[in-house]
């Protein structure tokens, strides 16, 4: 049977003076598009950080696609993992072109220059965000939504099976979500792994079919994506609606005040 994309047991990460998780069971299979929510400071980063392996494991177990984190960093396939993390200003400042960040997501560990085929990778990449007419303009004069469409390009560029993105809403202009959950949703279609850290489902209520909701660093619902807290700008009735063919008894809990 194939390896699940993301499998964690007993995952528990301490940072500064104590535990940030505590024993996260957490297992997605390939093709699956998951939502991560919960309060600030619940662990969603946190979690997402000890997937890519940038945090320390305290103890239990991280893997991806059958590969431990912690223990074999080198064998986790990590070409085929693509990561979004949480925009604050990674772009600020930096004088370079979108084509030159979106390459950087094709640097290898040992390797500085990207191979022969960067180029024109990048700039596919570019095109599936609808950003290739603006491959040669620095980044720096893109608005929040342009730049966080190039960071999600430099994740493509990789052409993942599994992308990670940290709040790629966080931030953005509407037509910008917009077209961000265009772009996941082409990408689910392709049969991508989606594990996506949001404050609300919002724009990608159409797209998200589970939803793991964390508390205090423990995972409180893994499910059916839970009903958004009244006044949310998007709550997610319409997504919820499709699931009244599941069988009696099958609720979804009001965790509206989680996130
Ligand atoms: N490097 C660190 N050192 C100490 N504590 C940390 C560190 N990083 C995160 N924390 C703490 O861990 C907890 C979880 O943080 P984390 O960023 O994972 O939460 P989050 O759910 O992603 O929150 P937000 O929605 O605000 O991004 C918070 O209490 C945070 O202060």
């Amino acid at each position: 049977m194939a390896q699940p994309a993301i499998r964690t047991q007993g995952l528990r990460v301490d940072l500064g003076a104590g535990p940030i998780l505590h024993g996260i069971d957490l297992t997605v299979p390939g093709g699956e598009a998951v939502a991560l929510l919960g309060a600030n400071g619940s662990g969603k980063s946190t979690l997402v950080k000890a997937l890519m392996g940038i945090v320390p494991i305290a103890s239990g177990r991280a893997e991806i696609y059958g590969a431990d984190v912690a223990a074999s960093r080198r064998l986790v396939p990590w070409s085929r993992v693509g990561y979004v993390p949480q925009r604050v200003g990674s772009t600020a400042g930096v004088p370079a072109t979108a084509l030159e960040v979106v390459a950087s997501g094709l640097l290898a560990n040992r390797r500085l220059r990207p191979g022969r085929a960067a180029r024109q990778r990048s700039l596919a990449a570019l095109e599936q965000v609808g950003l290739l007419e603006r491959a040669r303009e620095s980044v720096q004069v893109f608005s929040g939504g342009q730049q966080q469409r190039v960071l999600i390009a430099r994740a493509l560029v990789r052409r993942p099976d599994l992308l990670i993105l940290d709040e790629p809403l966080a931030g953005i202009d509407k037509a910008s979500k917009e077209a961000l959950a265009g772009i996941l949703a082409t990408l689910r279609a392709q049969g991508t792994t989606l594990l996506v850290v949001l404050h609300e489902l919002g724009e990608l209520a159409g797209l998200i079919e589970r939803a793991v909701v964390l508390r205090h660093g423990s995972v409180l619902h893994d499910g059916p994506p839970p009903p958004a807290a009244p006044g949310h700008d998007h709550p997610g009735h319409d997504h919820l609606h499709a699931h009244e063919d599941r069988p009696p008894g099958h609720t979804v809990p009001d965790l509206s005040s989680e996130w």
